[in-house]
């Protein structure tokens, strides 16, 4: 099995929700990203998503590409996180599922991608602008390199379509929980309990919810329809503010045992 799905499982029978917390790689320089990561395996999350800046970043909201912005002012690349992330890795304990937009790989070289991400503790990925459809350009690859690709999942997806996406995923299912773009959310549709049930009926693959949960309260809601959370912009902001008190009680709020 795979080890972000091994994860992910593991999380959730202790009784926990898998919390995955998303940070923008080279966001107040890449010297940051070792303490960042460390600090956060300490606090116990299951996986981190580690975002590479992009140019044209068409899925995230306005916090997530003011970070990217400051990253790639930083002269953040692809192969310099790679390159961080690999002079640690041994320390690393939990999976990382890096979050890029397929330009970067492709230019990258998506073979010798696969190869040195696995290197540097990259374990999934997550490629927002890659319909399923093409994944045939970076999916062999990936594979012959042991990592996952972890494919999202929208409210407006039609049934038939929620069924191939599901079924085609890796490590997890990324239902996203709003329509549009990354960031934080008051409120949320009404009916995403029925959604999520429809998902995990095409698969034993966890299912994951992330795009717009920013309070406790919204990690246990949320984390009492699927395996659990994916939270970017609200860490994000926490990370810029040096605000570890505010993670910490995120984090927490996915450890009470929940009834499904
Ligand atoms: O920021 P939010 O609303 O908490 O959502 C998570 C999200 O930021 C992170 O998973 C992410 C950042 N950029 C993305 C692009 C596509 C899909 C997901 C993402």
């Amino acid at each position: 099995m795979s080890q972000l799905k091994e994860a992910v499982l593991a999380t959730t029978a202790q009784g926990d929700k898998a919390f995955v917390p998303y940070i923008m790689a080279g966001d107040g320089g890449l010297e940051n990203l070792q303490p960042t990561i460390l600090k956060l395996q300490e606090l116990g999350v299951t996986a981190i998503e580690v975002g590479i800046p992009f140019t044209d970043p068409v899925a995230d909201g306005p916090t997530i590409q003011a970070a990217g912005e400051r990253a790639l002012a930083e002269g953040t690349t692809l192969r310099k996180v790679i390159e961080t992330l690999s002079s640690f890795a041994e320390q690393i304990t939990v999976p990382l599922v890096a979050m890029t937009y397929l330009n970067p790989i492709l230019a990258y070289g998506t073979e010798k991608f696969a190869i040195d991400a696995k290197k540097a503790g990259i374990r999934g990925v997550i490629i927002p602008d890659m319909p399923l459809e093409e994944r045939d350009i970076v999916h062999p690859a990936l594979k012959n390199g042991g990592i996952d690709l972890v494919q999202l999942v929208s409210l407006t997806s039609t049934p038939e379509r929620i069924e191939r996406l599901t079924k085609a995923s890796e490590g997890f299912i990324y239902a996203v929980t709003v329509n549009g773009i990354t960031g934080a959310r008051s409120s949320f549709q009404k009916d995403l309990a029925e959604h999520f049930k429809t998902i995990q009926t095409y698969t034993d693959t966890p299912v994951l919810a992330g795009f717009g949960i920013s309070t406790p309260e919204q990690v246990k809601n949320f984390g009492s329809y699927c395996s659990g959370v994916i939270v970017g912009s609200k860490i994000v902001d926490s990370l810029a503010n040096n605000d570890w008190a505010t993670i910490e009680t995120l984090v927490k709020a996915s450890k009470t045992a929940l009834v499904k």
